[in-house]
């Protein structure tokens, strides 16, 4: 075989010979092939990305145009670590006792927030671990809005910042439309409060009240609550400042708590 492939055909040089006048094709320049072999290691494939929107769209997980668009737009490869298959339907370890939760489970919360993600609203992502939601909902939001994340584990949020910036949110983070917080996110972030949309990413035992507080009146709250079997909560607060909730369905995150906690394992 390696010696069939070795021997150029007539062929082989038929292709190569090119006209005067047409620009070479990229594939020939050096850059690109560094770019295919990094996108081979990585597992990146925006063609597969795209085949993961179909069958999110076919599963009826999606029914928005608008998140089908915003999940084609940020490359999940670029957020799962190396190694792990980045376009298959399920949460993948990425350290620290954190996951990074399955696609179904992002285009649902994408879906439930959507109406308070339009342009130029404020979101804050409680528990952003590998950014790749933050970065939906800063898409999402545009350059007006602000999207907001907080992550208690400092390197979680070192390698967020690293992912975002390979992906098509980078210009927003460096513009400052979207920025990543260390912090405990049970307090919410106060500096861009209020906010039209909030998003927690692990399961509270309760609903920390000063998300409450900083949920803008007519904004929504999505919120595991529980701890081993736990609610996804649909929490909106109307325009007298009253709550309306209920149950999407159950999940299984991991909780929210405190960064010593989450360390030991719980
Ligand atoms: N109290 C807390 N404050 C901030 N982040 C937390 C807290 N408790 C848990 N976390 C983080 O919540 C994240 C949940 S898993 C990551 C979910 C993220 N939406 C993603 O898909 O990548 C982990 O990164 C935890 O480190």
């Amino acid at each position: 075989m390696r010696e069939e492939s070795d021997q150029k055909s007539p062929h082989h040089h038929r292709h190569r010979a090119r006209s005067p006048i047409t620009p070479p094709p990229r594939s020939s320049s050096w850059l690109h092939l560094f770019n295919r072999m990094e996108q081979f290691w990585s597992g990146r494939d925006v063609r597969k990305n795209k085949e993961m929107v179909k069958h999110l769209l076919s599963s009826g997980v999606i029914n928005s145009k608008k998140v089908a668009e915003v999940i084609e737009t940020i490359d999940r490869a670029l957020f799962v670590p190396d190694g792990a298959p980045p376009y298959v339907d399920s949460p993948m370890q990425i350290g620290y006792n954190a996951t990074i939760s399955a696609p179904h489970m992002h285009a649902t919360c994408l879906e439930l927030l959507e109406d308070y993600l339009k342009p130029g609203m404020r979101v804050l992502d409680v528990g952003s671990g590998t950014g790749y939601l933050t970065s939906c909902f800063a898409v999402m939001v545009g350059p007006q809005g602000r999207a907001v994340g907080v992550e208690h584990i400092p390197e979680l949020s070192e390698s967020s910042i690293k992912n975002i910036e390979k992906s098509e949110a980078a210009t927003l983070l460096k513009e400052g439309s979207l920025s990543i917080h260390v912090g405990d996110g049970r307090l919410g972030w106060p500096e861009f409060a209020p906010y039209d949309a909030i998003h927690v990413g692990a399961a509270a035992p309760e609903i920390p009240p000063a998300l409450i507080e900083q949920l803008k009146p007519g904004g929504r709250l999505v919120i595991p609550v529980g701890k081993i079997s736990q609610d996804l909560k649909v929490v909106d607060k109307n325009s007298d400042g009253s709550l309306s909730v209920r149950v999407k369905f159950s999940v299984r995150y991991v909780p929210l708590t405190s960064r010593e906690a989450q360390l030991r394992g719980r």
